[in-house]
């Protein structure tokens, strides 16, 4: 069974399925597909995959949602990516990160991990091919860039494109539950601009619509 996150039901619109509550987040059962709302941030984020997991044999888990994006992404507002990596920008020291601070985020048989958590290769590269859709280096904190110049500078720090309140929690807790996770974002807005009459959300979510049904009605 596929599981489909987004972090609120607003990104999910779109799809259709029998409803149900878990932990008081909305839920959908579909054919093959079971949809959860997430909720923002990565406390959400981790707690709802990590109780629904708990319970379940999942074979692969997709995050989906909106993102901001950076100036150097080499993409355009509505343009969707997948993560091929996530980075926990705000996780240990501001500059150096838990390497910074000496000792690993989560260690696992394939390694220590401090501040970045790749997402599964070989399942995002088979939505690559499936959506045709490239493979982008996403940045995720519980706070968002507020000015164009913190935007730049995080996205510089990182060698970052985009930027998320839930994807790292996301990659984290699939590796350390040995969870085939992957995840689908579409820009919705210039990281740090704060006008929401600059923002696509709407063709965001058309973006997203695209993509998700197309790997569940295929
Ligand atoms: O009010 C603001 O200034 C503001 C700035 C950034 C994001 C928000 C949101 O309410 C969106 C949070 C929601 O959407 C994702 N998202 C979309 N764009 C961004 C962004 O530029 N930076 C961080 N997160 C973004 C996020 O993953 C949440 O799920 C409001």
């Amino acid at each position: 069974m596929l599981l489909l996150l987004s972090p609120t039901r607003f990104e999910a619109a779109f799809l259709k399925g029998r409803k149900f509550n878990f932990h008081g987040r909305a839920g959908l059962r579909g054919e093959g597909w079971v949809w959860l709302e997430s909720g923002i941030g990565k406390v959400n984020t981790a707690a709802t995959l990590a109780a629904f997991a708990q319970r379940r044999k999942l074979e692969r888990v997709l995050l989906f949602g909106i993102a901001g994006m950076y100036p150097d992404a080499g993409l355009q507002i509505g343009d969707a990516a997948l993560a091929e990596k996530e980075i926990q920008a705000d996780l240990g020291l501001k500059d150096g990160g838990m390497k910074g601070m000496g000792f690993p985020t989560l260690v696992l048989a394939s390694g220590p991990y401090h501040n970045r958590f790749p997402l599964d290769r070989a399942l995002t590269a088979e939505l690559s091919q499936t959506l045709n859709l490239s493979s982008k280096t996403f940045l995720t904190r519980d706070l968002v860039s507020e000015n164009p110049s913190e935007a730049r500078q995080l996205s510089r720090r990182w060698e970052a494109d985009l930027e998320n309140m839930e994807g790292a929690a996301f990659a984290q807790t699939c590796l350390w539950m040995g969870l085939k996770g992957a995840e689908l974002r579409a820009v919705s807005n210039m990281a740090g601009v704060r006008d929401k009459a600059q923002w696509r959300i709407k063709q965001a979510v058309e973006s997203l619509e695209r993509h998700i049904l197309r790997i569940i009605e295929p």
